[in-house]
């Protein structure tokens, strides 16, 4: 797919490209694994365990080429540990997958990068010591030839990186972090990592770009700026998948969503209606304790906090105290009505 770096669209357009994308999803079935018509990874029997938990165990999984795809999951469904898996950053146990027809599994990530998929990850403790041009730089690694041909060549090696820095550079007016080129990334508020992070990815010219919580930490007023990048990655060509949280982002972004839980894929679908499908819902609740509870459940709740509040005052006060005062006038009070305040919390949260 050719990757055209100038295209870009306005906020909310229908562009040609988001058009493409959602028709190559029409009349899909929404089961685990569905055949894609144009994939660019191609995913098989990859399974990660840690000691007796097996953290992933996907049988069969298609990303669509030119698509935005999310990747949801309640907390501990294996979504990072797949990405992991596919981008060569961990080994998995078993499983084979193709990226544009080439076997990666086995695979370093430095030479997946080079291959043209990338993962971004969070600024660890040495890269904020690095100024951010210095983080675009380290981006490149993985383009360019072994350091003996560049020992050999310096001329060559001169030119090479006159061109990662002109390309850096250009991200950095881009992404609007041009001003802050010398300053230590480390100082760049949650917003502005994000971005340094998606930018630094676009490194190695990517075909496709895998985005790990793009929006964590994100400050309101940079969200609507940092969307607007992920939806710039399919005008250009890109394929993006990304997990995310955030469902008002899946919503909006998202061409294709992928749910995960318990390691294995269990359901996909278009983001309008994949929330409300039953395995996903069951998947959520299964893994909240503070999901929604039902009016009834919360009732139940109620009654049996108020049946143990009434017990614990007995208690205090001795049997001849009746119970409705104990609790306008012992230590029962305070936590009677704390209980149910947070009994009915929950339930209204929910
Ligand atoms: N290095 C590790 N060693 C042991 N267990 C691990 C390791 N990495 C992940 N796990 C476990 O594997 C499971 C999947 O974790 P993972 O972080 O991939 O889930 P996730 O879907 O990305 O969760 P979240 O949405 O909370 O980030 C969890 O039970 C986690 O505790």
């Amino acid at each position: 797919m050719h990757v055209d770096e100038a295209a870009s669209a306005p906020a909310g357009a229908v562009t040609d490209r988001k058009a493409a994308a959602r028709a190559a999803f029409a009349g899909l079935a929404t089961e685990p694994g569905v055949a894609k018509p144009d994939p660019i990874l191609v995913v098989d029997n990859v399974v990660r365990r840690f000691g007796g938990l097996t953290a992933v165990n996907v049988e069969h999984v298609e990303i669509q080429r030119g698509s935005i795809t999310a990747l949801i999951g309640p907390n501990g469904a294996g979504k990072t540990t797949f990405f992991n898996q596919l981008t060569g950053f961990d080994t998995a146990d078993s499983g084979e997958w193709t990226f544009n027809g080439r076997k990666m599994n086995g695979v370093p990530a430095h030479k997946v990068a080079r291959y043209g998929m990338v993962r971004t990850f969070q600024l660890t403790k040495a890269l904020s010591k690095l100024t951010v041009l210095e983080n675009m730089r380290l981006g490149a690694q993985g383009q360019r030839g072994e350091n003996f041909l560049r020992a050999l060549f310096p001329r060559l090696w001169r030119a090479q990186e006159d061109e990662i820095t002109e390309r850096a550079e250009e991200l950095l007016e881009r992404f609007k972090l041009a001003a802050k080129r010398s300053d230590f990334a480390g100082s760049l508020s949650g917003g502005q990592r994000k971005l340094l992070e998606m930018a630094r990815a676009l490194m190695v010219k990517p075909e496709l770009v895998m985005l790990d919580e793009p929006m964590a930490g994100v400050n309101p007023a940079l969200t609507q700026s940092l969307l607007g990048h992920v939806k710039d990655l399919r005008e250009q060509g890109m394929t993006v998948l990304f997990v995310e949280h955030d469902m008002d982002m899946v919503r909006d972004i998202s061409d294709w969503v992928i749910v995960m839980a318990q390691g294995a894929v269990i359901a996909e679908g278009p983001p309008e209606t994949i929330m409300s499908d039953p395995r996903v819902v069951d998947a959520y609740l299964g893994a909240h304790h503070d999901a929604p509870l039902s009016d009834a459940e919360a009732e139940r709740q109620l009654a049996e906090a108020e049946a143990e509040l009434e017990l614990e005052a007995a208690e205090t006060h001795g049997e001849a105290v009746p119970v409705n005062t104990a609790t306008t006038a012992g230590p029962g009070e305070a936590a009677g009505d704390g209980a149910k305040a947070g009994g009915r919390k929950e339930a209204g949260d929910a």
